[in-house]
């Protein structure tokens, strides 16, 4: 169990992996100045040096936070992964730990949209091969295998944020877009859902994916799904590495089943730009190979920079978990001339009443509750007159079940 109460100049910020310099300057905005900021993500080993001594942690898709990185970050109060993908992170030992995880869930959707857009019309013309071969000085003019994208149907898996733009975007261009969600979604445009994957694979000119890392997406496409798509279709894959099995893709393409793919994300990336990519994709010309790039536009990373740290120092400064992905949600109003008690404690009967009891025998006066609980942890903020503050967070951290007490003058 931590307690925290610290001014903002004790507040240790760790920012990995070259987050946009817009969530630097927020977080000095306001008031945050003690900020570590690397280009690189950081192997576990050293992760678990660093992060002992840090309040806030911001990370995008390369660090992983294991369960033993985050029970090393003994003073851990809350991660900002400023991307939409939070698989990284060891949600549930998070929450269970009491440290709050916040992304940025929209910021960068429409770069991957208008990538896999361009990608889409790029591949249908056959471009990535006749663009690999000029440049070994061979001339390959020839409209073989070379399609308008106008009345092909685009199949999208996971019609979400991005497969929703992109279904629009496709539309625009002439295309017919179907797709394929777990959950009955509102159709935008004139797109259609169709009842299961099989059946979109078997009609799509170009499958696009955007779904999560989940167990379920894990290897979505593989041999028997890439058997039934249409001969000469295209994949395209900018969601995560892990839903595409990679080697039944190049063999597909080794026996020209699929005509060509685009793939941004891979099972394994490289930790940094030093290190080599390897993938049995790079030999064929025809298939378009990016380095996790969809959202890395600087519309898209100023935006994250802004409403990761944005989030990262309201729940600082006022408790607010508005839109936490693993904790409970609760919206605040300002502080005013009184102290906050934040308080993180395991679900179970009867911390409300022992709280409620022991700030009676103090004679503390609640100005102000608010309590969210989900089904492992409870977070309850609670308003007091300053006078009583300490007091309060001593009687808060005494009650059973505590996780983390903290805070806020
Ligand atoms: N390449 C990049 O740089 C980049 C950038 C942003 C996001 N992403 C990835 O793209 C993913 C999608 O982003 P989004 O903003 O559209 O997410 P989203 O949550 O808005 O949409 C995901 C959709 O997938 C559906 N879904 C989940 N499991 C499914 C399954 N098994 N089969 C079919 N549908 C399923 C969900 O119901 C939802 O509609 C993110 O989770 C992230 O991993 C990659
Ligand atoms: O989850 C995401 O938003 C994307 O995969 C982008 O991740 P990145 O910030 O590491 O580019």
């Amino acid at each position: 169990m931590s307690k925290v109460s610290l001014s903002k100049d004790k507040i240790k910020i760790l920012l990995l992996e070259g987050v946009h310099q817009s969530a630097v300057e927020t977080l000095k905005r306001n008031g945050y100045s003690n900020i570590e900021y690397l280009k690189t993500s950081l192997p576990e080993s050293e992760l678990i040096e660093r992060i002992k001594h840090v309040h806030f942690v911001g990370i995008r898709s390369r660090t992983h936070l294991s369960e033993a990185v985050l029970n090393a970050a003994e003073k851990l109060v809350a991660v900002g992964c400023f991307c939409i993908g939070t698989n990284q992170v060891n949600l549930e030992a998070a929450k269970r730990l009491g440290i709050a995880v916040f992304n940025a869930p929209f910021s960068n959707t429409r770069s991957v949209a208008e990538l896999v857009l361009g990608e889409i019309l790029l591949l249908l013309r056959g471009i990535p091969k006749r663009n690999a071969m000029a440049h070994r000085g061979q001339w390959f003019k020839s409209a073989i295998g070379s399609f308008e994208a106008r009345g092909k149907t685009l199949g999208i898996i996971g019609y979400g944020h991005i497969g929703t733009q992109l279904g629009i975007m496709a539309e625009n261009i002439g295309m017919k877009v179907e797709f394929y969600d777990i959950e009955d979604k509102l159709t935008l445009g004139n797109a259609q859902q169709v009842q299961n994957l099989t059946q979109l694979l078997q009609r799509a000119d170009v499958i696009s994916l955007h779904v999560p890392e989940t167990p379920q997406t894990k290897n979505l496409i593989g041999m028997a799904e890439i058997e039934v798509m249409k001969q000469g279709a295209i994949l395209i894959n900018a969601s995560r590495g892990t839903v595409v099995d990679i080697d039944a893709l190049a063999e597909a393409l080794q026996h020209e089943k699929l005509a060509g793919a685009a793939i941004d994300v891979f099972p394994v990336e490289p930790k940094s730009n030093d290190e080599e990519f390897t993938s049995p994709l790079r030999e064929f010309d025809n298939v378009i190979l990016t380095p996790h790039v969809g959202g890395s536009t600087q519309e898209a990373q100023e935006n994250i920079g802004i409403e990761v740290a944005g989030k990262l120092t309201k729940y600082s400064d006022n408790g607010s978990t508005v839109t936490a992905v693993n904790f409970p949600e609760v919206s605040l109003p300002e502080l005013s001339n009184r102290s906050r008690l934040l308080h993180v404690h395991e679900n179970r009967p009867g911390v409300l009443t022992q709280i409620n009891q022991a700030f009676a025998q103090h004679g503390i006066n609640i100005a102000a509750q608010y309590l969210q609980t989900d089904d492992c942890i409870g977070y309850v903020v609670i308003d007091v007159d300053s006078d009583h503050s300490e007091v309060a967070l001593k009687e808060l951290s005494a009650v059973e079940g505590t996780i983390r007490a903290r805070i806020l003058h």
